[in-house]
């Protein structure tokens, strides 16, 4: 593997002022050797304004996941290159720019959940009794405060992802990387969480890249959903969606039905739908 250069523009490490979140350039990953290559990525480019939520979506093992590590600086590019707010993946990951709520919750199982979310604001030196009452607020936010002095293993996957998002929201980073993090979760906890997403983005005003299987959850969640077409993977469409989301998770119990319902949105879905078909990629909507 030849990683691509990673230099930065402007002094080493510093945010760029007016950067976008993520700008990735010209982008290619291939895996594996000359005889066996996977191209899992061929010349993709995607800039992330900052604020902006932006949706993946595509069949199975067409190169989102591949994308959002790429952006996440836990793999690197063969060719092209990733800026996070103007800086290199590297740079913005020890610069703590992101949070990060994956498929699998990866929670650190000596840790109470409590602990585990308090991991990142520790990281960041806050102090013991702002940790605990950030960790607090967002583990009530995720409907576990009951669970705060629990330990991983005492939790179902589902509660464990949501701990995991908790933790990715700790430290009110601007931008959060999230791969299917409601994949494991029954529909309500999954809409409500959709909801509060949106809520959290509107008052952190943090940009999100979200790589998900439904297209209504893309919709119902972003400003533009990315259409990704099988290997190589390549970016195919981008559906703007042009939905008043102002009166969306207005408060802690909605769940944006209003919204699910809006006619904006179901012609958002459909045009979704047909730029999957279009792209021959009929097994992508495999979720409600
Ligand atoms: N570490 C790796 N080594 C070899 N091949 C890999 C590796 N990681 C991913 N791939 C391949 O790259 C392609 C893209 O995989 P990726 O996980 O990014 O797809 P995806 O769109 O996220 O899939 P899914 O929707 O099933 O999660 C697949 O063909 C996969 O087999």
């Amino acid at each position: 593997m030849s990683a691509a250069p990673t230099s930065s523009v402007g002094p080493v490490g510093t945010r760029a002022r007016g950067a976008a979140a993520v700008e990735v350039t010209a982008v290619g990953r291939v895996f594996g050797g000359r005889s066996r290559e996977v191209v899992a990525l061929q010349d993709v480019d995607l800039t992330v304004a900052a604020g902006e939520l932006v949706s993946l979506i595509g069949p199975s093992g067409c190169g989102k996941s591949t994308l959002l590590r790429l952006v996440a600086d836990l793999d690197e590019p063969t060719s092209g290159s990733v800026r996070v707010f103007g800086r290199s993946a590297r740079e913005a990951r020890l610069a703590r720019d992101y949070g990060i709520a994956f498929q699998q919750a990866g929670l650190l199982p000596w840790r109470t959940v409590r602990a585990n979310v308090e991991l990142p604001l520790a990281l960041a030196g806050t102090g013991r009794a702002g940790r605990r009452e950030r960790a607090d607020e967002l583990l009530a936010l995720v409907g576990l405060s009951d669970f705060a002095d629990h330990h991983p293993d005492q939790l179902s996957g589902g509660m464990q992802q949501r701990v995991a998002i908790a933790r990715a929201l700790a430290d009110s980073p601007s931008l959060l990387l999230m791969d299917e993090p409601f994949g494991a979760l029954d529909e309500m906890t999954r809409e409500h969480l959709q909801a509060q997403l949106l809520r959290i983005r509107a008052e952190t005003r943090a940009a999100v890249v979200f790589v998900t299987h439904s297209i209504p959850e893309a919709v119902f969640l972003s400003d533009r959903v990315v259409v990704m077409s099988p290997r190589p993977g390549r970016i195919r469409d981008v559906v703007e969606v042009a939905i008043d989301r102002s009166g969306a998770a207005a408060g802690p119990d909605d769940v944006g039905d209003d919204l699910r319902t809006d006619a904006a949105f179901v012609a958002a879905v459909a045009e979704v739908r047909d730029a999957l078909r279009r792209d021959g990629t009929r097994r992508a909507a495999d979720a409600p």
